[in-house]
């Protein structure tokens, strides 16, 4: 699913209005998909709708008119001067037959039944303060449940940031297609659920709109998911290769081969350290283990261009060994995901790692950053004020460095190069777990192994990695996710009518 940032539904708005649609036409459906909502939960309390001046509150004034021809008790608070009011707004309000009362947190009082946030929605473009902060403040210390407009103000809809203070909503009621705001953080956690209401504009805007951020689900990116063919054999499935770090730091590595394996790479092998040769070899059955020490015998190892995707950085250490492994890594034709200490060690040194992916040409490098080490390698994005948000950060880190980047966190953000963004929203709370990074890493890597392409790769991977650890629930530790992949993968590939090929029935 497309999400539009706030200039992007303006531009539907104004496309929707070149098809017909008329904008008066568009806020009534907006403020009658509210009251719907509103009806749905006020069990004979009244309703509050604290409204703004722009077409936030005209949304809202729309709602409150509804809600009392509906026979519910409505008051209306207007932040601002009435005559501040214009267009479609004003027409809204004065077909408001109640009174419209000037807003103060006193007048919200403490029994205000359900509150209908229409303070600001996708105009807002700068910090609450002043009375509109008190009132923010005033809804939610009221501890009535409160029901938000587009966006519970404060909030902004393309960056998910708090713009000073922000309404807590138990359920948002948003237009057309989610805003990024609606899914990064911490937006997300104001909006309560989310319902997008159809207000009349046409689908077909989005192809002149052309959207560039979309939400992570597996319509993004199934048309290219490598579903097991059953004429296909281990070889077509690709050969993953992780690199392991030493003889005490070689868990991650094993976590990594793990996860591509159950990604489904046809064959996976830990690259190790002779001195971890043994204890990796004891400790794997279905994964490879080959002897390879620093970046000379890497470079050597990938030579052999069947190890068409690999994974560097799980424990592998910080320095100048890690640079050299990972510019061998990425002279060769395999698919490259960096995670980790492979990140790290190019803090000081980044536009060496960033010119040695612009020599690639078109060759997947994957980079997977958390917030700590994206802030190392990327600090000219994260100095300038200018690039605010997740959503932009990730999108600028892609340019810069010419990969596909992997932003971590609870809300992560995969960019590639070419502006396409996709946002999850799947993550458990629990898969914030020593490893899971390291499960991740090796599930792009099997996915990239399958020839899938770089940004849907890292996508899917993410997706499905949210989805394991959903399914396996609390007390999850990251040996887990690989196991729980297949019963996501059984239910993934139902949805994609791809029933997995069993052996066939003959009675
Ligand atoms: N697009 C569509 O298709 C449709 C859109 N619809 C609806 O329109 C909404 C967008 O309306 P919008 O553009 O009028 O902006 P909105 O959010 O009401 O707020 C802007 C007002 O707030 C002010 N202001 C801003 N920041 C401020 C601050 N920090 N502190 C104080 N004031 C601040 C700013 O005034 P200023 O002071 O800058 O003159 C301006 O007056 C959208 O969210 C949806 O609900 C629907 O009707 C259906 C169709
Ligand atoms: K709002």
């Amino acid at each position: 699913m497309e999400l539009l940032t706030t200039v992007e539904m303006g531009e539907a708005d104004r496309l929707a209005g070149a098809r017909g649609a008329a904008g008066a036409d568009l806020m009534e459906s907006a403020g009658l998909a509210v009251a719907d909502r509103v009806v749905a939960m006020l069990q004979g309390r009244p309703v509050t709708v604290v409204a703004g001046t722009g077409n936030n509150g005209g949304d809202g004034f729309v709602a409150a008119r509804l809600l009392q021809s509906r026979g519910h008790a409505v008051r209306l608070l207007l932040v601002g001067d009435r005559g501040k009011l214009k267009g479609d707004a004003a027409a809204a309000a004065g077909r408001w037959q109640g009174p419209v009362e000037a807003a103060t947190p006193e007048r919200l009082g403490n029994t205000p039944g359900v509150i209908v946030d229409a303070l600001f929605g996708a105009g807002l473009d700068r910090p609450v303060e002043g009375l509109p902060r008190a009132m923010i403040e005033a809804m939610n210390a009221s501890g009535a449940p409160v029901v938000a407009v587009d966006l519970p103000s404060g909030i902004n809809g393309t960056t998910g940031t708090v713009m000073g203070a922000a309404v807590e909503a138990v359920h948002t009621v948003t237009f057309f297609r989610l805003k990024p705001g609606h899914v990064l953080l911490p937006g997300r956690l104001h909006c309560g659920d989310l319902t997008v209401a159809d207000i009349g504009i046409p689908a077909d805007v989005l192809a002149e709109i052309k959207p560039r951020a979309f939400l992570n689900r597996p319509a993004l990116w199934s048309g290219v998911f490598p579903v097991p063919k059953p004429e296909g054999h281990k070889y077509g499935r690709g050969h993953a290769v992780v690199v392991s770090g030493g003889l005490s730091f070689g868990g991650a590595a094993r976590l990594a081969a793990r996860g591509a394996l159950r990604a489904g790479a046809g064959l996976a092998t830990l690259a190790t350290p002779r001195e971890a040769l043994a204890v990796q070899a004891a400790a794997n059955l279905a994964i490879m283990v080959r002897p390879v020490d620093g970046a000379e015998e890497l470079r050597g190892f990938l030579s052999d261009t069947r190890h068409n995707a690999m994974v560097l950085g799980p424990g592998g250490g910080v320095g100048a060994p890690m640079r050299a492994q990972v510019l061998a890594a990425l002279a060769s034709e395999a698919a490259v995901v960096l995670d980790a200490d492979a990140l790290t060690s190019f803090a000081d040194s980044a536009d060496d790692l960033f010119s040695a992916i612009g020599k690639r040409a078109g060759r997947a490098v994957i980079l997977t950053p958390h917030s700590g080490e994206f802030d190392r390698l990327f600090k000219e994005i994260k100095k300038n004020l200018k690039v605010i948000g997740k959503l932009d950060q990730a999108r600028a880190a892609a340019r810069l460095s010419g990969a596909v980047v992997l932003f971590k966190g609870a809300d992560t953000v995969v960019a590639a190069p070419d502006g396409r963004t996709s946002i999850a929203d799947n993550a458990p709370p629990y898969l914030a777990t020593a490893g899971a990074g390291d499960v991740l890493a090796g599930m792009i890597a099997g996915l990239l192994a399958q020839h899938m392409p770089a940004f849907e790769a890292a996508s899917a991977a993410v997706w499905l990695h949210g989805e394991a650890a959903a399914a396996f629930g609390p007390g999850l530790i990251s040996e887990d996710l690989p196991d729980a992949l297949p019963a996501v993968y059984r239910r993934l590939f139902a949805a994609l009518g791809a029933a997995s090929p069993g052996p066939r029935k003959t009675l």
